[in-house]
């Protein structure tokens, strides 16, 4: 065994009163690589994070280490080490940084009041804020950064929480290309010890980014590839609109 962690997905499926977002879908993330969902509007990437993170109910089997995350509430499935972003950022607006990442690392912790009176910063939640590169604005309040140092917060909370599986949704839409470069690179050194996954609108990230691409479409996997075998596919290229997958944007 190389230790390697992954989440194996099969067969998963959502139905929303006889709507299939999500359709017998197969696949597998694997430790070390950051893999992208991309997929239109509506192709069910989304649907798909919501179910491995229990917030609407799959059928299939979703395997992460010996558990199956469908099976599982949102709460075990964040306590088993995985843990994701929304679209929009959920930080606490009118905490600082610090407190911020303090509150996220101490779901074991009990109180404030203990957080407050704790002297010094516990080293993985300074590791965690440098990696995301918020170390120098810990005591801002979280509600006046900008919109990519809130989505470098919300990746910093999961890092205090040890989330060994991140799902990230959408997190560079919006950035400045300098964000999204850095975001790239936060993603490169956060990655060999985590199993990264992305869903992204963005092609041109995705062809810089990603080591592995899976391709939604109507709730189904269409194909999945590196970036070079998803654009030279023609079934996607087709879903697209008959474009290259060069011009998929969100629309
Ligand atoms: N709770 C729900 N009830 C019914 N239908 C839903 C529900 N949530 C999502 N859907 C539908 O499921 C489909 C897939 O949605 P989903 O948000 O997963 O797509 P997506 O690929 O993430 O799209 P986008 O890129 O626009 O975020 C859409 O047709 C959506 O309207």
């Amino acid at each position: 065994m190389s230790g390697q962690d992954y989440v194996e997905v099969q067969g998963l499926t959502v139905d929303f009163d006889g709507f299939k977002a999500n359709s017998e879908v197969d696949v597998t993330f694997l430790q070390g690589r950051i893999h992208f969902l991309i997929g239109p509007n509506g192709a069910g990437k989304t649907t798909l994070v919501d179910a491995l993170t229990g917030l609407v109910q799959g059928t299939g089997y979703a395997r992460y280490g010996n558990k199956d995350l469908l099976s599982l509430k949102s709460h075990q499935i964040s306590r088993a080490g995985v843990g994701r972003t929304f679209q929009t950022a959920t930080v606490f607006e009118e905490l600082t940084v610090l407190q911020n990442l303090d509150i996220a690392g101490g779901v074991h912790r009990r109180a404030w009041g203990m957080v407050r009176a704790r002297k010094g910063i516990p080293a993985y939640v300074q590791e965690a804020m440098e990696t995301v590169g918020l170390a120098d604005l810990r005591d801002r309040p979280a509600g006046i950064l900008a919109h990519g140092q809130k989505q470098w917060l919300e990746i910093g909370m999961l890092l205090v929480q040890d989330a060994k599986v991140m799902f990230l949704d959408e997190t560079v839409a919006g950035m400045s290309h300098e964000e999204r470069e850095e975001t790239g690179e936060l993603l490169r050194r956060i990655a060999p010890d985590r199993t990264i996954v992305v869903i992204e609108h963005d092609m041109e990230f995705v062809r810089k980014y990603a080591d592995v691409v899976t391709v939604l479409h109507a709730g189904k996997v269409l194909a999945e590839g590196t970036v070079a075998e998803i654009q030279a596919n023609p079934q996607v290229q087709e879903v697209y609109l008959g474009r290259s997958t060069e011009g998929a944007t969100h629309e």
